[in-house]
Order: structure tokens, then C-alpha cells, then sequence
């Protein structure tokens, strides 16, 4: 079916809830944290509530420092919060909570793709047949078949990242956390790789956080976006982006209404920075 952006306009709802459809797979209620510093207590998030559905792809924006990584961390086990709630809600016994996808690449440089793409699944130790099948299914899927062979040296940036998206899928999570997987890439490859993410995101349909500090990116991908304001990090705007998929990355750019919401979540960053708590 060709796309139809025009379908479903760019609508912004408060989505602090729930779509009534969907499960409920994060649940973040009055989080903060604080770090303890050499100055003594830095308050970097402070009060979030968040309820994410399952399959959903939420974008988080916001201004430097104000505490996305630090709620991407939590949310991955590697840090904690120090008041709150925050819970992952586990479907399957056995399947890993999370996989993260960084900025900077984190695959083994002495693995080939596959085998780098394979190491979460074996180190699970499932059925071979069972892993061949599934690190096959997305070394392809991310168009890196015939570099399945090839070492991390002899790969482009954009190819490495694609071997870290390729890894975290075949992990088969709960649940996607991505901290501005595209940044590091020029224009063109990171064109390319949103759209390879959203066509595998659309036959997995994993729920997705991805922090991003490109507008335009988290408008194209996401089904909401999450801006934070601060420091100490807090909520300022929680919205829907309804434009329907699949998306056309050249069509959506020429909608009015893309360019009116890119506006609308570039005031509201710019008043989570000025309203400071
Ligand atoms: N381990 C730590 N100890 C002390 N302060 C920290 C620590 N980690 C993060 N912070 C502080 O918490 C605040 C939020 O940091 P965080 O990296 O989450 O922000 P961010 O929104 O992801 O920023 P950016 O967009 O620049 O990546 C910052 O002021 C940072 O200095």
C-alpha cells in the first residue's frame, strides 16, 4: 500500500496514558534520582511519570544535561534511581529485559558481524539451528549479508551501527533502548538507517525508547514524544505523533504539518531549558 502521511495529520495529544489498546510495558512513577558529586547532591531527575505500551516507539528529546541518559540507564539496569518507581514489565520468562544500542558503537572489533550479531543468543545458550536462523534473518534484514564474514576494522561507521541494531533485535527484548544510535553518522547514511529501523521496527514491533536531539528524527520515527526539561529532569510535554505508517521520510519532510510540530517540540525544549526547577 504506498504511503499516505496525509491520512492521519499530525495531531499532538497529551499521551501521558496509555493507548486503551495497548499493555502497559514501562512504568516509571515519581522518579528521581540524584548523584552524589565531590559538590555534594546533584539532582539530575526529579518526579517522572511515564507509562509506555507495549510496541510503542517513543522518542525522548530534550536539551543537554537534562537527564535522558540517565533515564535510559535505569531503565537498562545500569544505574539506579534513588526515589520512585520504575518497572519493566517481563512477558517471557528468558528473554532479556532490555538491549541498548549507544551513539558510539559497542560491538566486539574482534568478532566478525555475525558472531557479534550472534553473542547475546549464545551466550543464552540456545539451540544452534535456532540461532543460525535468527542471526541469518537480521544480518540480512540490516543488508549486511555479505559482510557477515567481515571484521568490525573493516566496516563503515554506518555498517557497525547497523550490526548493533542487527544485535539488539536478534536479542529478542522486551524492550529497545537507544541512546542517539544515529548521531555519530553523516546526513545520508543516518536517512538510510532511520528508515531500515523503522521497516524492522514495523515487523518485530518492539517497544522502542530512543533518545534523539534531532527534532526531525524523533517526528519521522516516533509514535510519541517524551521532552524533558531541567535540570532536574521532568516532563514538559508528552505528545502523539499520529502520522500514518509507513512513513515516507521525503513526503512527510513536505508536510506543513511536520515542519508545524517540529516547531512546536523545538518551543517546548527551549521552555525546559528557561524553566529550569
Ligand atoms: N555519574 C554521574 N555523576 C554525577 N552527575 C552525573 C552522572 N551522570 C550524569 N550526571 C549529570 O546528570 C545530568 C544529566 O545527564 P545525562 O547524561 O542524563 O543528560 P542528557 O540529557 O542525556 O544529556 P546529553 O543530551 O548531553 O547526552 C547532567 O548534568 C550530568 O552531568
Amino acid at each position: 500500500m504506498p504511503p499516505n502521511p496525509k491520512k492521519a495529520l499530525s495531531i499532538v495529544e497529551p499521551a501521558a496514558t496509555v493507548d486503551p489498546g495497548r499493555s502497559t510495558v514501562i512504568r516509571i512513577a515519581g522518579l528521581s534520582k540524584r548523584f552524589l558529586t565531590a559538590r555534594g547532591e546533584f539532582e539530575a531527575l526529579r518526579g517522572i511519570d511515564l507509562a509506555i505500551g507495549e510496541g510503542e516507539f517513543v522518542c525522548l528529546l530534550g536539551a543537554s544535561g537534562c537527564g535522558k541518559t540517565t533515564l535510559l540507564r535505569i531503565l537498562a539496569g545500569l544505574d539506579r534511581h534513588t526515589d520512585g518507581v520504575a518497572e519493566i514489565r517481563a512477558a517471557q520468562l528468558g528473554q532479556p529485559l532490555t538491549s541498548v544500542v549507544f551513539q558510539e558503537h559497542s560491538i566486539f572489533p574482534w568478532m566478525t558481524v555475525w558472531d557479534n550479531v550472534a553473542y547475546g543468543l549464545r551466550a543464552r545458550k540456545l539451540d544452534k539451528a535456532f540461532v543460525r536462523e535468527r542471526v541469518d534473518f537480521f544480518v540480512h534484514k540490516v543488508g549486511l549479508a555479505s559482510f557477515a564474514r567481515a571484521l568490525p576494522h573493516q566496516l563503515s561507521g554506518g555498517m557497525k551501527q547497523r550490526v548493533s541494531i542487527a544485535r539488539a533485535f536478534a536479542n529478542d527484548p522486551e524492550i529497545l533502548l537507544m541512546d542517539e544510535p544515529f548521531s555519530a553518522l553523516d546526513e545520508q547514511n543516518r536517512a538510510i538507517l532511520q528508515e531500515e529501523l523503522l521497516r524492522i521496527w514495523s515487523d518485530t514491533r518492539k517497544t522502542v525508547v530512543f533518545i534523539t536531539h534531532s527534532i526531525d528524527e524523533a517526528v519521522f520515527l516516533a509514535d510519541r514524544v517524551v521532552v524533558l526539561g531541567g535540570p532536574p529532569g521532568h516532563v514538559v510535554m508528552d505528545a502523539r505523533v499520529t502520522f500514518a505508517r509507513p512513513r515516507n521520510a521525503y513526503e512527510l519532510r513536505a508536510l506543513p504539518e511536520f515542519g508545524a510540530l517540529v516547531a512546536d517540540f523545538g518551543a517546548h525544549i527551549k521552555a525546559g531549558v528557561n524553566g529550569r526547577r
